[in-house]
């Protein structure tokens, strides 16, 4: 009943540009699993939301077929107002998946000057963009490094820069500072929440309970359903949980989980 509550008075937080994401019973199967099943899911503009879950719980998943990289097999995926999968958004969104795409005989910035291209962007604008996405993940001095002499945390942020460089308006980043030292971490958060303030929304995925507490509102997945969704100290209260993991085991086991 309370739980019923809870979410009541989450969803009742529109605003009024509408959503940026909203998703209808999304269901996908391959074969006999069942990756997701029958998501609801709602995210306004400018939001920084997490998607908390296990290993296998459909966060992938979830984020393939926001990108419009998959077709659900039911229900609806409305993306920047238009049903998914649809190319007309394949501009506006950045995805930084767990695995990175980066070509290994190129260096940084030509790895990073191949994304900008894919998107577009040419000459003194590209290559100035190039220069401010290196700024931002610190990796200027390594620009010309070929990418397969760098170190984890190295490709993690020229992965990063890729993602970056045409400034999308929804950025999915698939456990964005595992491998990152903490330095960077606190860098690279406090650079989502410029982000955040300048409009662009940001869907982040983790089982990382640090990286959840930095996003404004949760959604706890397990088994491809949403359990339970709220800001992290909301559920962090009405578990009554001092962490969000214990948060977590209490909506995925019931009262066990309970602190
Ligand atoms: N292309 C596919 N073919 C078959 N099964 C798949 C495919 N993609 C995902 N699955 C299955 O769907 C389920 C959800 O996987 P998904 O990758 O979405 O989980 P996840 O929450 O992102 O996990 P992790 O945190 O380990 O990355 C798993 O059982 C997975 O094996």
């Amino acid at each position: 009943m309370l739980r019923q509550e809870l979410k009541t008075k989450i969803s009742d937080t529109k605003n009024d540009q509408g959503y940026i994401i909203d998703c209808s019973g999304l269901s996908m199967k391959f074969g006999n699993i069942t990756a997701l099943n029958g998501i609801d899911l709602k995210i306004e503009y400018g939001e920084n939301y997490g998607l908390l879950g296990p290993n296998g719980a459909g966060k992938t998943t979830l984020i393939r077929i926001l990108c419009g990289l998959l077709k659900p097999t039911s229900g609806s995926a409305v993306v920047l107002g238009r049903n998914m999968p649809d190319r007309a958004n394949n501009y506006h969104i950045g995805y930084m998946t767990q695995m990175d795409a980066l070509y290994n005989d190129l260096s940084i910035r030509e790895n990073i000057r191949f994304f900008a291209s894919l998107y577009g962007l040419k000459g003194k604008k590209r290559e100035d963009r190039i220069d401010e996405v290196l700024d931002i993940i610190r990796l200027k001095d390594r620009q010309d490094s070929i990418v397969a002499t760098l170190s984890g945390g190295m490709r993690k942020r020229a992965s990063m820069a890729c993602v970056l460089v045409h400034r999308p308006k929804l950025l999915f980043l698939d456990e964005p500072t595992v491998g990152v030292d903490p330095k960077l971490r606190c860098e690279l958060w406090k650079y989502f929440h410029e982000l955040n303030d300048e409009g662009v929304t940001l869907i982040v995925s983790t089982h990382i309970m640090d990286e959840a507490e930095h996003c404004n509102r949760l959604a706890f997945i397990s088994d491809g359903r949403k359990l339970i969704e709220g800001t992290p100290a909301e559920l962090k209260e009405y578990t009554r949980c001092d962490n969000l993991e214990k948060s977590f085991l209490y909506f995925s086991e019931g009262e066990h989980g309970r602190a």
